[in-house]
């Protein structure tokens, strides 16, 4: 079993562990994800040409850039951000989801860095984007674990980080829907793990960090995931160093 450290919690480790084999397939454990994705990779991207003013960069504005994503899963965001140009390192707490998006990357030509090491324990820092999607709900400490996040992104680097608010309405989509008939596989939520905007800006803010941009991810049964001024399912929100 994974060793807890600051941030991971091996029982979170050991049940991310067994929907490795399936994470690639769409209609899979992780199809939720499949479905998040592509908004949040437009959110990203609108983030990425706001930052860095790359309009000029075309297709590959990552170009030059060193993205950590945490908490990658078997690569469903590490992938596109390498597509985009960017030299990828990603971080999990399951060795099983890390052995699966090093194989599927291999696949599809991509150098990714994988590894299944703790965030706190990576030496290298300087990132320019730092990203960490639905993962701050399962680990062990959270301001241990954004604490660790801020350490490693650059100067002038970025950060966006998506999760779970903690209202009645995401109880509801996320556990009460989304664990029975959402797909969304049983225990994966708890609920008291969940952290508000306001929580989670707290945390930022006390790991010398300032809160530049936030939207919400709310869900509708026609049009699916959309970017939304409604947090009270799931929110988005970018960072960068105070000053
Ligand atoms: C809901 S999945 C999200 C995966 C990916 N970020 C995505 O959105 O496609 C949560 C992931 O975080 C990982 N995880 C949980 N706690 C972690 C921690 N403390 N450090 C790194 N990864 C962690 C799990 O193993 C799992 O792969």
């Amino acid at each position: 079993m994974t060793e807890t450290t600051a941030t991971i919690d091996p029982k979170e480790a050991a049940h991310f562990g067994t929907m490795a084999a399936d994470w690639w397939d769409p209609k899979g454990s992780s199809a939720m994800l499949h479905k998040l994705n592509p908004v949040r990779l437009a959110y990203i991207r609108t983030a990425i040409d706001r930052h860095w003013d790359s309009d000029d960069h075309g297709f590959r504005p990552l170009n030059g850039k060193r993205a950590l994503d945490v908490g990658c899963g078997a690569g469903l965001l590490a992938e596109p951000l390498a597509r985009l140009g960017a030299s990828v390192t990603g971080l999990d707490a399951a060795p099983e989801n890390i052995a699966v998006a090093a194989a599927h990357a291999q696949g599809q030509g991509l150098a990714i860095d994988y590894r299944a090491t703790p965030v706190e324990q990576v030496s290298d820092s300087g990132y320019d984007l730092v990203t960490s999607m639905e993962v701050i709900e399962h680990v062990a400490d959270p301001a241990a674990f954004v604490r660790a996040l801020a350490a490693k992104l650059a100067p002038d680097g970025l950060m966006i980080l998506s999760t779970p608010n903690r209202t009645p309405m995401s109880r509801l989509a996320m556990i009460t829907i989304g664990e029975s008939i959402g797909g969304i596989p049983k225990g994966t939520h708890d609920w008291a793990k969940f952290i508000t905007p306001d929580e989670l800006t707290a945390l930022l803010e006390d790991a010398g960090l300032e809160v530049t941009d936030s939207s919400g991810l709310a869900f509708d049964p026609a049009r699916g995931f959309t970017l939304s001024a409604n947090t009270a399912i799931n929110y988005l929100l970018t960072a960068r160093h105070k000053g």
